[in-house]
């Protein structure tokens, strides 16, 4: 479905927990507010099966940190069952090790683990946890089970801004496929950390500099460089960018029962708990849903838009 500006709606987000095991000083916490999670792994896998029907075929799981749900193999298992191409996790890697192959078994399809140090101590400093090390067993089990393709997050700020090359060289020993540097949004923590950001335009000329290829993503016309040992670089600068948001085609699923159409806005929601919670058989659940996400595509617009 497209909306009114012309952006295709491909992609659903979802936010499985707002708990989580770190306390990244920056985390926006997909943007949303409260606690603990609401939804029943059922109410999510209806919600899902709705948006199949919009012609949505990719998903991905965030939070909090997804992998501190009980269900999460059995949410995964549902959403292959549905028939979604592509079902992926962003997560903190510090329950992988262990997790890697049952979600790969379940159909995980490939995984992004957020990394945005290349020492314990840089790593506790943005975390507020001792577990570089084993972030990086996590991250190579992803890799040894296939996981791919296997992407690295790296959200730069003023902590770790001297790791960025490092970090790119750590990236290919490991033999990651892609990293994400991504700028600070000023957004939940984000907010309060903003003094902490710093601007990625040095970086990225630099990157393109040495890059063999530049590509653009249909994603948020991300740009993404080829590295000469095959690494890709991806750059991710969406705060007062309207080229990014003119390549947004997600929509959100909060913890708490809303359809979120951006990640910045929790005024543009469409609030669907009482379809979700309500006494109605499951028909009748699908049809209120289905109409939920006609209004929420019809409301759905750009946050940065070009101003003529
Ligand atoms: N402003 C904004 N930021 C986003 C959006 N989607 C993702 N991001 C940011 O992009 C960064 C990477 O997010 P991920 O969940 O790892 O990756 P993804 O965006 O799903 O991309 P792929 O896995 O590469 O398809 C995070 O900092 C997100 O906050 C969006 O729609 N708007
Ligand atoms: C909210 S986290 C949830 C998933 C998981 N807990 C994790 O950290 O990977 C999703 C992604 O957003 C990134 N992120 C969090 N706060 C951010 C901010 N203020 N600006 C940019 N990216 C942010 C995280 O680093 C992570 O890569
Ligand atoms: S960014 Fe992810 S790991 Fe860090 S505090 Fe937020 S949810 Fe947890
Ligand atoms: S409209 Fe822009 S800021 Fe909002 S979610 Fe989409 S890309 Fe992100």
């Amino acid at each position: 479905m497209i909306d009114r500006f012309g952006r295709p709606l491909e992609d659903l987000r979802i936010t499985l927990t707002h708990v989580c095991n770190f306390e990244c000083f920056f985390c926006h916490m997909e943007g949303e507010e409260g606690d603990n999670y609401i939804l029943s792994k059922e109410d999510i896998l209806l919600v899902a099966k709705v948006a199949k029907n919009f012609d949505i075929n990719s998903v991905k799981l965030t939070g909090g940190e997804p992998t501190l749900r009980r269900d999460l193999v059995e949410i995964v298992r549902g959403l292959k069952q549905l028939g979604y191409r592509d079902v992926s996790m962003t997560t903190n890697g510090f329950l992988l090790k262990d997790l890697a192959y049952k979600l790969k078994l379940a159909g995980l399809d490939r995984i992004n683990v957020s990394l945005h140090a290349i020492s314990r101590e840089t790593f506790k400093k943005i975390t507020g946890v001792d577990a570089f090390d084993r972030v990086i067993e996590g991250i190579k089990s992803a890799i040894d089970v296939g996981l791919v393709p296997v992407k690295l997050n790296f959200v730069v700020n003023r902590r770790n801004r001297e790791e960025v090359f490092k970090f790119i060289e750590l990236s290919q020993n490991l033999g990651v496929n892609e990293i994400h540097l991504i700028e600070l949004h000023p957004v939940g923590l984000g907010k309060l950390a903003f003094k902490e950001h710093d601007d990625l335009r040095e970086i990225e000329e630099y990157i393109e500099k040495i890059s063999i290829k530049k590509q653009i993503r249909k994603k948020h016309f991300r740009p993404r460089y080829v590295l000469p040992s095959g690494l890709i670089v991806e750059v991710i600068k969406p705060y007062a960018n309207p080229i990014f948001c003119a390549g947004c085609n997600r929509i959100r699923l909060s913890v708490d029962g809303k359809l979120k159409t951006c990640l910045y806005r929790e005024d543009n929601v469409i609030d669907i708990l009482d379809i979700l919670k309500g006494e109605y058989s499951e028909d009748v659940k699908e049809e209120l849903l289905g109409r939920a996400f006609m209004i929420a595509i019809a409301i759905r617009e750009p946050n940065f838009k070009y101003k003529i």
